[in-house]
């Protein structure tokens, strides 16, 4: 039997050079699949389990490469982290505001949620540490992390142009709670805040205009905090947060993720007379814009045996190849559906009639600038597509002539949305590396190829 140890070197390894893949339009989609567990769920399980004293159990651990960069900062930091069985792993954790100072620079790769959430976890704590990342990362905002923290009492220094990677965070001796209103939806600005707020004596409050995932205040819950949430305005949340509690180790089973199974769901409903049935979908109402958005497309859904843990409600869904229309997708919508834009504009192009997306401008700042890799996407395959301001416009014909190269520019998403679309388009789609799908969905390709995709 191979260590686990051992084979975690072996989820971790990926290929430096770029790996191209063409899609090509296929027969029917089918078979029942369960797409891996949630990211968003599975940072967040092993930063809350470093920070509680006693032992987190987690099953179902997204094994992506986003995921696998926070584990190794969390050993880092001083958790034990270990695998034990396949997605299964134990965190024993240090406790509220224990972090040691590591001993080498934080990398985090590609991953924009687990650097902004560790900087808030640290933030929280007497030591120092260096956050990098990859090209990608580096080239993201960090300020809008960097100002709540520094308000805390946290400080940097070395920090790149512009406020970015690679950066040194001081955290505060004495944190400060604060109450600090998001400059834009973004769970990641929110979850720093309260991970930071952790470790402040009184009550640390983060309002957001617009509702962003829930995911931190749910798990804090779980965990054992005392951290309430109430409606603020007509869109947004107040949470408020009594800090130094005594987090306890929990057990957690993360749900699979809604933004991975987005993929193979408009493959299913754009390839004629696909079936495909996905289990245990996380159907947490932050994040299932995407599925609201295709039902009024007139995509067929199912949703059946809802059931919950931890508070994050999940189900299966059954979805049939379906014929699409056009729609208008408010602003508002945008937090419930960030990640899914992409894969959206694709569903779009096969449809009957123009689709407007309203308020992409955070698209702009994500592992590539997705409003314009999206366009560029769609264009070279042959769609018609704007970007006006900050909105996406694709003209849907009922089909996508395709036979383009596109540039995935180091994003996970990019890829899969690309290969989706060859799935369906009068010709080939190839795009120009994959690699970077193993980030969040090591096991696309494969799942893809079993459900009857054809993939060269
Ligand atoms: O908190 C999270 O887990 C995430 C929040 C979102 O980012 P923002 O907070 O920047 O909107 C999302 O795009 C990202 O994939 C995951
Ligand atoms: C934006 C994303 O992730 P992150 O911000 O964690 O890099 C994503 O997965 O689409």
């Amino acid at each position: 039997m191979i260590p686990a140890a051992a084979r975690e070197d072996t989820i971790l390894a990926h290929s430096d050079t770029p790996t191209p893949l063409e899609s090509r339009a296929c027969g029917p989609l089918a078979g029942k699949v369960r797409v891996p567990g949630d990211k968003s769920i599975s940072h967040r399980a092993l930063i809350l389990g470093a920070l509680s004293v006693g032992e987190t159990r987690i099953s179902g651990l997204l094994e992506g490469e986003d995921v696998l960069n926070t584990a190794k900062s969390m050993r880092a930091l001083g958790a034990r982290v270990e695998r034990t069985a396949p997605f299964t792993w134990s965190v024993a954790g240090v406790g509220v505001g224990g972090f040691a100072q590591p001993a080498a620079p934080l990398d985090f790769g590609n991953s924009g949620t687990g650097c902004r959430l560790v900087m808030g976890a640290v933030a929280g704590c007497p030591i120092a540490a260096i956050f990098d990342g990859d090209a990608s990362l580096r080239s993201r905002p960090m300020r809008r992390i960097l100002d709540p923290l520094e308000l805390m009492g946290a400080r940097t220094s070395d920090i790149g142009e512009g406020g970015r990677l690679p950066l040194t965070l001081h955290g505060a001796r004495y944190p400060v709670p604060i109450v600090y209103k998001t400059p834009v939806a973004s769970a990641q600005i929110k979850s720093a805040v309260l991970l930071a707020g952790l470790s402040a004596p009184g009550i640390t409050t983060v309002i957001e205009q617009e509702a962003s995932r829930d995911h931190t205040e749910l798990m804090l819950k779980h965990f054992g905090a005392e951290i309430s949430s109430e409606n603020e305005g007509s869109h947004g949340r107040r949470i408020s947060l009594n800090g130094e509690p005594e987090l306890h180790g929990a057990g957690v089973v993360v749900p699979a993720d809604p933004s991975s199974a987005s993929f193979p769901i408009v493959a299913a409903l754009i390839v004629e007379g696909s079936d495909v049935v996905f289990s245990d979908v996380m159907t947490n109402p932050l994040r299932t814009g995407l599925f609201t958005t295709l039902r009024e497309m007139g995509a067929s859904i199912e949703e059946s045996g809802v059931r919950g843990d931890a508070g994050e409600p999940m189900a299966q869904l059954r979805v049939r190849a379906s014929k699409l229309k056009g729609v208008e997708v408010p602003p508002e919508r945008a937090p419930s559906m960030i990640d899914e834009y992409l894969v959206l504009a694709v569903a779009a192009a096969f449809a009957e009639g123009t689709t407007i997306m309203r308020g992409l401008q955070e698209l702009r700042v994500k592992e590539s600038d997705r409003l314009e890799a999206t366009a560029d996407m769609l264009r070279v395959n042959g769609v018609k597509v704007e970007v006006s301001g900050d909105d996406l416009i694709v003209e849907g014909r009922g089909h996508v002539p395709g036979g383009g190269l596109v540039a995935t520019h180091m994003d996970h998403r990019i890829a899969m949305s690309a290969l989706v679309m060859g799935c369906a388009s009068d010709r080939p789609v190839k795009v120009d590396d994959t690699a970077f799908i193993a980030t969040s969905f090591p096991d696309f390709i494969p799942m893809m190829r079993a459900l009857g995709a054809d993939f060269a």
